[in-house]
């Protein structure tokens, strides 16, 4: 592994590298970074978790002229909160050049966009739909930009949004450098995105997995009916620090993180119908550790970087193996650890193989944890957090309490309740979730077949208004086909 000093990166943002605490570079940082510095256009490709935003971020800071007052830079992003995330990195890393990233996405006050767009950024992140929107009002000009980044290329092509991301180029000059980043990039994705492509360099990290290696993987048989009952038992058994659910639909989102509450759990819901500011909420909830899990459809799939996300289920297997490899991508990111666990039904058993095949990964079957199991994992939590109070002296204000209790009840008769208080059993709280109709794995269609898939007009990104209960994505094309994990 290298240095960031051995790739030739100038100084303020090595200082910047170092403040963020970042020691070498990743596998696609060394490569990708030196070859954009040639200004060539790049198709990376790398695990999920792997710094592949700082592998283009860096080089578009080396090329912006400060001198320049106009934008030179875009990062096209599918959801808005990848959109921000990207442009608080590149914000991260610019933090000694005096040089400025704005997030632009779909959700938020335009005329405060437009008052923000007037202060002259040099690099704009944005998701398709609201950049297309201030191209035409004339509110965001492309023409003098040198450089173009896809991030989660294959998703926004595959969501349909080929159409608005090739209108958004049109407005680019021709010889500006193009940069394509995910960690899945099926083949006919990859031939479709070097459309607009000039001479692309493929770098693809060598890995056996599609993966994290850092993420163990296992599966779960689980009835329908059972999954809720289960859930609560693994997190009780498993005490993540922090943990992402994710449901099939919004619907399903809903009930999961209203029926987690009701159970004691804190939980939050995170999907395409909630408004900008409760997605906000939600995410700082999330990121500040006011809440441990989230709950989300497949918006929260692709990109979110939480630090501290030690577990990943799945509560409802996902649709095909590339939104699997990037659910479970959440957690072991930066060569931290992570679990990742899939609830499969009776029926679904194929598709888990299916996708076990296609990520070349190992997900391993795993027994669920008896109620006993749950209970004693719950009263050993209990025990520890008297234990740590009991270090920590906190308990004055409650002696003379308990030594008035102490006169009527012995000790352990004492000790036993005051733990069964800690443990309590949420079971009686009755949570009935609306059953999902299983998935099956039909044919695979050739991508891009008939109409593309795509809600109406400013609501692209990120699924705007389905219904209660309808997919986040609309009908998306089947994917179990062998080898499409590229
Ligand atoms: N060289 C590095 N050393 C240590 N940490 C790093 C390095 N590069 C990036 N990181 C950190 O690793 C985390 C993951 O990075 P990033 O979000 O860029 O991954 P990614 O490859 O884009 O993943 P995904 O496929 O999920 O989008 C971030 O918190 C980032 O700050
Ligand atoms: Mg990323």
């Amino acid at each position: 592994m290298k240095t960031f000093d051995q790739l030739g990166i100038s100084g303020p943002i090595q200082r910047a590298i170092t403040d963020m605490g970042f020691e070498e570079a990743s596998p696609i940082q060394e490569k990708a970074i030196p070859v954009a510095l040639t200004g060539k256009d790049i198709i990376g490709q790398a695990q999920t978790g792997t710094g592949k935003t700082a592998a283009f971020a860096i080089p578009i800071l080396e090329k912006v002229d400060t001198s320049k007052e106009h934008v030179q830079a875009i990062v096209i992003a599918p959801t808005r909160e990848l959109a921000i995330q990207v442009s608080e990195e590149i914000n991260r890393l610019a933090k000694y050049m005096g040089i400025r990233a704005l997030p632009i996405y779909g959700g938020q006050s335009i005329d405060r966009q437009i008052q923000a767009l007037k202060k002259r950024p040099h690099i704009i992140t944005g998701t398709p739909g609201r950049l297309l929107d201030h191209i035409q009002r004339r509110t965001l000009r492309l023409d003098r930009i040198s450089m173009a980044v896809l991030d989660e290329a294959d998703e926004m092509l595959d969501m349909g949004f080929l159409e608005d991301i090739e209108r958004i180029l049109k407005e680019t000059p021709e010889n500006k450098q193009t940069l394509l980043f995910s960690a899945t990039m099926p083949k006919p994705i990859q031939n479709l995105a070097e459309k607009f492509m000039r001479n692309p360099e493929h770098l693809q990290m060598k890995a056996k997995e599609v993966t994290a290696p850092t993420v163990q993987q296992v599966y779960y048989e689980v009835n329908e009916r059972d999954k809720f009952d289960v859930l609560c038992r693994l997190l009780d058994v498993d005490n993540p620090e922090l943990a992402v659910i994710f449901g099939r639909t919004k619907r399903r989102v809903d009930e999961l993180s209203d029926g987690l509450n009701k159970r004691g759990y804190l939980a939050d819901g995170l999907h395409g119908d909630l408004n900008q500011r409760q997605r906000d909420v939600v995410m700082s909830k999330f990121r500040e550790g006011n809440i441990d899990i989230l709950v989300a459809t497949d918006v929260a799939a692709r990109g979110i970087d939480v630090s501290g996300v030690t577990h990943v289920y799945n509560f409802d297997i996902p649709q095909d193996p590339e939104s699997y490899v990037h659910r479970i991508g959440r957690t072991g990111r930066a060569g931290k650890k992570g679990l990742a666990i899939t609830f499969v039904t009776p029926r679904e058993i194929g598709q888990i193989r299916s996708i076990e095949k296609a990520s070349k990964g190992n997900i391993q079957r795993k027994t669920v944890p008896t109620v006993a199991e749950a209970m004693e994992s719950k009263q050993r939590m209990a025990m520890e957090k008297m234990v740590q109070l009991v270090e920590e002296q906190q308990y004055a204000p409650f002696k003379e309490t308990a030594s008035e209790l102490l006169d009527r009840y012995d000790s352990i008769t004492l000790v036993s309740v005051a733990l069964k208080m800690l443990t309590k059993d949420e079971k009686d709280v009755p949570v009935q979730l609306t059953a999902e109709a299983p998935r099956f794995a039909s044919k695979p269609k050739l991508k891009f077949e008939g109409k593309p898939r795509r809600n109406h007009k400013g609501n692209k990104e990120s699924a705007g208004k389905g219904g209660k209960g309808k997919y986040d994505k609309s009908s998306r094309n089947s994917r179990y086909k062998e080898g499409i994990l590229k």
